[in-house]
C-alpha cells in the first residue's frame, strides 16, 4: 500500500501530514524523526497523522470516533497534547480533501476538540479553549535569566516579556525549572510593540527554536496582556514565519492565521521500511 504525504505550513512551521484514516501506518518514533530530518528526510518541525479517533488506540475518552483526529508528534518523536499551527494546517487539509461537511468542524487532539473554522480566504480560525494561567518561573538563555508566565492551553508554556526578542540565540536549549515543567516546556520571548501587538520568538519542546508556534502565541498573548494588568484582548503576534491573531476572552481564546500546503507524494517504501 502507497504511503501518501502532504508537507504543509502555518506562518513557517512545518508539518508532514500522513493521512491514515484506519490507523494501519506503524508510526514510530525514528519514523517521525526520519521524516521530519532535514537532510535525510523530508523536513518539519513535526508530524501530523490524519486519523479517525476510533482507530486511535490512546485518544482521549469523550472524542466521537468518526472525528478526525490530529495525531501530533514533534521532530523529535515525542507525543505533544496540542499544535496550534497544526490544527490550521489539519483543518485545511480536511476541507480541501472533502472529508468534512462545510467550514466549521471539531479536530480532535490529545487537549481535547478543538474546533476550527476554515474562512473562504484560507485564513483558519481555531477555538483553542481555555488559557490556564500556572503561576511565575523562568528561563535561562546564555546566561542571561528571563521571569516568565506559565501558560498551559493543553500543553505547557513559559512566556517571557523582554526587548531583546530579535537577538536572542535560541540555538541551543534554554534552561527551565524541571521541578516546575516536569514533562518539558515550550518558551516564548514576547516583546511588546504596543498595546495589542507583540513580537515573538520560540523555543519549542521536542523539536528547537521553529519559526512560529502557535498554542506559543496565544501564551504569548497571555503574557503580553498580564503585563498590563489584562486578562482579555486581541493581540496581533509577529512571528519569524508570519502574522497571527489571537483573542482572549474570560473564558477561551482563539487563534486566527494562514494554513499553506506546498507538495504531496508518495513516501519510498524501501525507505520507510529503513526506519525503524
Ligand atoms: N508548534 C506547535 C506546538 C507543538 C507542540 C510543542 N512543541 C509541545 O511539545 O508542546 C503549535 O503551533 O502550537
Amino acid at each position: 500500500m502507497a504511503i501518501e504525504f502532504r508537507k504543509g505550513h502555518g506562518t513557517e512551521n512545518d508539518f508532514v501530514l500522513l493521512p491514515d484514516p484506519d490507523g494501519d501506518l506503524d508510526l514510530t518514533g525514528a519514523r517521525v524523526r526520519a521524516l521530519c530530518d532535514r537532510g535525510r528526510g523530508l523536513g518539519a518541525d513535526g508530524v501530523l497523522r490524519v486519523i479517525r479517533t476510533k482507530a486511535l488506540p490512546d485518544a482521549p475518552e469523550g472524542i466521537d470516533g468518526d472525528v478526525w483526529f490530529m495525531d501530533y508528534r514533534n521532530a523529535d518523536g515525542s507525543l505533544a497534547e496540542m499544535c496550534g499551527n497544526g490544527v490550521r494546517v489539519f483543518a485545511r487539509h480536511l476541507s480541501d480533501q472533502g472529508l468534512v461537511d462545510g467550514p466549521v468542524f471539531p479536530v480532535g487532539t490529545r487537549a481535547g476538540l478543538r474546533p476550527a473554522t476554515v474562512h473562504p480566504d484560507g485564513q483558519v480560525t481555531v477555538d483553542m479553549g481555555p488559557v490556564r494561567r500556572t503561576g511565575r518561573s523562568e528561563t535561562t538563555v546564555t546566561g542571561r535569566t528571563y521571569p516568565g508566565l506559565g501558560i498551559d492551553v493543553g500543553n505547557p508554556h513559559l512566556a517571557c516579556v523582554t526587548d531583546d526578542v530579535p537577538t536572542l540565540d535560541l540555538t541551543t536549549q534554554p534552561d527551565f525549572d524541571r521541578a516546575v515543567f516536569p514533562n518539558g516546556v515550550n518558551l516564548e520571548f514576547v516583546q511588546p510593540l504596543g498595546a495589542d501587538e507583540v513580537r515573538m520568538r520560540v523555543h519549542e519542546r521536542g523539536v528547537g527554536e521553529t519559526r512560529s508556534c502557535g498554542t506559543g502565541t496565544v501564551a504569548a498573548a497571555a503574557a503580553a496582556l498580564a503585563a498590563q494588568d489584562r486578562t482579555t484582548g486581541t493581540v496581533t503576534v509577529h512571528v519569524p514565519g508570519g502574522t497571527v491573531t489571537v483573542e482572549i476572552t474570560g473564558t477561551g481564546s482563539t487563534l486566527t492565521g494562514p494554513a499553506a500546503f506546498v507538495a504531496h507524494g508518495e513516501l519510498d517504501q524501501a525507505w520507510w521500511d529503513a526506519q525503524v
